[in-house]
């Protein structure tokens, strides 16, 4: 794909812009050390709902360490740690009142390589609603797994063969399941973290229309190494370089008309 497609693929997406949007997330001048490591400086951002925000850089500029911020889980990482504001319906996600529980539901997470417990294709749908209380009997359960499944365009693969494991699948079906998976405790916003790097290109193309019929219900954030996927699926793209937030904006503004030097070189592969 040459500079010229990937500005018409953005100017397409283009259309799905709402710049009425709630805004979902934000953060304010977040930082975040791994010991000596100064892994993110001072980036603020909002997060609109309805869109898919896409995290592009090179290798190493931050966007996976950023990503775990807007859910806590570098609370998991012993070395990091996090300081500045992050807010989700404007709560502050890192107040002790904070049920970080609860907020992984709201704010879930899909990984860059499918990880499905090793049970069957149901439970690994019916693990969260369980653990949530979101059902009050089996045919409530049954309701969610199926609607879960069918929101990620796995249901007509898997519905003979509930009971199979969920690690027997092929990769992109996994990945799917994964997405299932997040998508059955109803969460607001879905965190996806290079999720189509260790899929071939149709299982990709199967996620990224998943994707693109899921925006409309959720805030999406993708970090991606691929630009003609960002261009793709993504309404907003942020620039990450260093550890700065160098530039966010509207897709095809970023990908036709960059306002920083150091983005253009990237998005013209001069650099990453
Ligand atoms: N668990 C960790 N412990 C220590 N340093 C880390 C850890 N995770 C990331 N880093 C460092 O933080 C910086 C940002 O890494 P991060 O993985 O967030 O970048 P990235 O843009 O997602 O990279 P990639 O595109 O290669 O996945 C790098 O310097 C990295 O070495």
């Amino acid at each position: 794909m040459t500079d010229t497609d990937l500005a018409q693929t953005a100017r397409e997406n283009a259309d799905a812009v709402d710049t009425t949007a709630p805004i979902k997330m934000t953060a304010r001048d977040v930082h975040v050390y791994y010991g000596a490591t100064h892994a993110i400086k001072g980036v603020s951002i909002d997060i609109d709902m309805d869109h898919v925000t896409a995290f592009i850089g090179p290798s190493g500029c931050g966007k996976s360490t950023f990503l775990r911020t807007m859910n806590r889980m570098n609370d998991t990482i012993a070395a990091a740690r996090v300081e500045g504001q992050i807010t989700l319906d404007g709560e502050d996600i890192y107040a002790p009142s904070m049920d970080v529980v609860q907020l992984r539901a709201r704010v879930g997470m899909v990984f860059q390589k499918p990880n499905p417990f090793p049970k069957s294709i149901y439970e690994n749908v019916a693990y969260g609603p369980r653990i949530h209380g979101l059902a009050a009997s089996k045919a409530d359960m049954d309701q969610i797994v199926e609607r879960s499944l069918k929101r990620a365009g796995l249901w007509e693969e898997v519905k003979d063969r509930l009971t199979d494991s969920g690690t027997a699948m092929s990769g992109g079906q996994q990945q799917r399941l994964c997405i299932a998976r997040a998508i059955a405790v109803d969460p607001e916003v879905i965190l996806m973290d290079e999720p189509c790097s260790a899929l071939d290109p149709i299982a990709t193309a199967k996620i990224e229309e998943l994707i693109h019929e899921l925006r409309g219900n959720y805030a999406i954030v993708i970090v991606t190494h691929n630009m003609q996927q960002a261009a793709r699926v993504s309404q907003r793209t942020a620039f990450f370089h260093l550890g700065n937030l160098v530039e966010y904006g509207v897709t095809s503004d970023i990908f036709t008309n960059p306002r920083e030097e150091r983005t253009k070189d990237y998005i013209t592969g001069r650099y990453g």
